[in-house]
């Protein structure tokens, strides 16, 4: 069965490098083939959505909605953007697309873990206050973010940014909500001194490189298997529920591509001892769909694809498109970071993972549901941005906070 699905991912996704999109697009809407502003194309957005909600079973859109602004679109303002994006409304989109080929693999939801506190602050040279960390957190667990790595309990002299994570997590423990908060534990201590902050779930971090192992965490693959055995059953002793990671599942700054059954390898030791879910990471941003399929394929004959997410740096650009081929091949669990913060310490050149934002909206545009609310998540990647001094790295929370500049200044 799982062979079988896989083949037909694999076989459509096959398809999509040699169809021409312009076949699968709905007759009634034109295919534009000259060059659009981005602005343009951002008050395009609603328009097209309508049509071709108009288009798909005859009911125009406009007759459900209540009339919004633009602004208040973009804004993403909870009760505006429940209109549009979350309501029922919103299952027409689906629906539409449903009758593409290329896009009837793409789950109806999926899950976003927000690897940004973590993942995207560790790399920061100047520390960051422990408030504004708490901050971050507590605005995109706002934005309904359902899972948001918090900081990790790794030595504070390999990583002195997240020094402070009994702090943040004294702090974020009182924040009221869904979301779950994991943390980052290399080995037992860590995972002892997590417990007693307050962690609920953690996770742990092995790599598909030896060499990379090494530079990370200090030891070997197999070592660092054996010290993750070690939390995983303490864990179970608490239960509490852990997450991995595979690091350099697709390349290794150091030895280069690669091989997929090695991280079929990690994978499997880390499934079979018990991790709830386990995130394949591009660690340095490397993959294209060209070397992301065949590694999903080796990995998914090993392990079921509800037990994977996908972990994306966005170094050569390629992230977006990583992620909706492993979304046609059946994963539904993708981590990205607000703001396209992130780079690894230990991996030379790696850049920020692949911006919370842009994925939320490839999603919305698909007609996935997310449970996200696109506003505030914007304004919470502007809110570090601002902090660390630096633009906003996600393309789509730029464009479509200069959408709302330039609409707030015609009113
Ligand atoms: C694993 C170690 C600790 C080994 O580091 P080590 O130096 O081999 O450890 P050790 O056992 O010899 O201990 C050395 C010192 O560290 C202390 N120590 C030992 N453990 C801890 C702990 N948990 N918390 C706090 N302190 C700790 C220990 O007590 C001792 O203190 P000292 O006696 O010198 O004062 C170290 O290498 C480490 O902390 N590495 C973490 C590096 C890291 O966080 N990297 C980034 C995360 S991974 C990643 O980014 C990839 C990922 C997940 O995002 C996915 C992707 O992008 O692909």
């Amino acid at each position: 069965m799982q062979r079988n699905g896989m083949r037909r991912a694999h076989s459509l996704w096959c398809k999509s490098l040699t169809n021409n999109l312009h076949h699968h697009h709905h007759p009634s809407i034109p295919v534009t083939t000259t060059t659009m502003s981005s602005l343009e194309e951002l008050s395009s957005i609603d328009r097209i959505q309508r049509r071709v909600t108009d288009c798909n079973d005859g009911k125009s859109f406009c007759m459900h909605s209540r009339k919004v602004s633009q602004r208040q679109l973009l804004l993403g303002n909870s009760s505006v953007s429940g209109t549009l994006w979350e309501s029922k409304h919103f299952h027409t989109l689906p629906h539409s697309l449903n009758k593409h080929q290329l896009l009837r693999e793409v789950p109806k939801f999926v899950k976003i873990v927000e690897v940004g506190p973590r993942d995207g602050l560790q790399n920061e040279k100047n520390i960051v206050p422990t408030s504004v960390k708490v901050e971050l957190i507590r605005r995109l667990v706002s934005a309904g973010l359902p899972v948001v790595e918090a900081t990790s309990f790794v030595s504070p002299k390999w990583v002195p940014q997240l020094a402070d994570a009994k702090n943040v997590m004294d702090a974020v423990n009182t924040l009221h909500g869904a979301a779950r908060l994991p943390v980052l534990t290399p080995n037992l201590k860590g995972f002892e001194a997590a417990v007693s902050a307050g962690a609920k779930e953690v996770a742990i971090f092995a790599s598909a490189s030896e060499s990379f192992s090494l530079s990370n965490i200090n030891c070997s693959i197999e070592e660092s298997l054996l010290r993750y055995r070690a939390v995983s059953t303490a864990a179970k002793e608490h239960s509490i529920p852990v997450r991995a990671y595979v690091s350099c599942a697709v390349g290794c700054p150091v030895e280069g591509a690669v091989p997929p059954s090695k991280v079929a390898h990690v994978v499997k030791e880390l499934y079979d001892m018990g991790c709830f879910e386990i995130s394949l990471g591009d660690t340095i941003g490397i993959g294209t769909p060209g070397s992301v399929v065949p590694m999903l394929e080796a990995v998914m004959a090993a392990v079921p694809a509800e037990k994977l997410a996908v972990h994306f740096h966005d170094t050569y650009g390629q992230a977006l498109a990583n992620i909706l081929v492993s979304l046609q091949m059946g994963i539904n669990i993708v981590d990205s970071s607000v703001a396209g913060l992130g780079g690894c310490p230990y991996a030379k050149g790696a850049s920020g993972n692949v911006a919370t934002e842009d994925v939320v909206y490839m999603l919305n545009g698909l007609g996935v549901q997310t449970n996200v609310d696109l506003g505030k998540l914007i304004a919470a990647g502007d809110f570090i941005s601002k902090h660390l001094g630096r633009p906003n790295g996600s393309k789509a929370a730029v464009a479509l906070s200069h959408q709302i500049t330039a609409d707030a200044s015609k009113l």
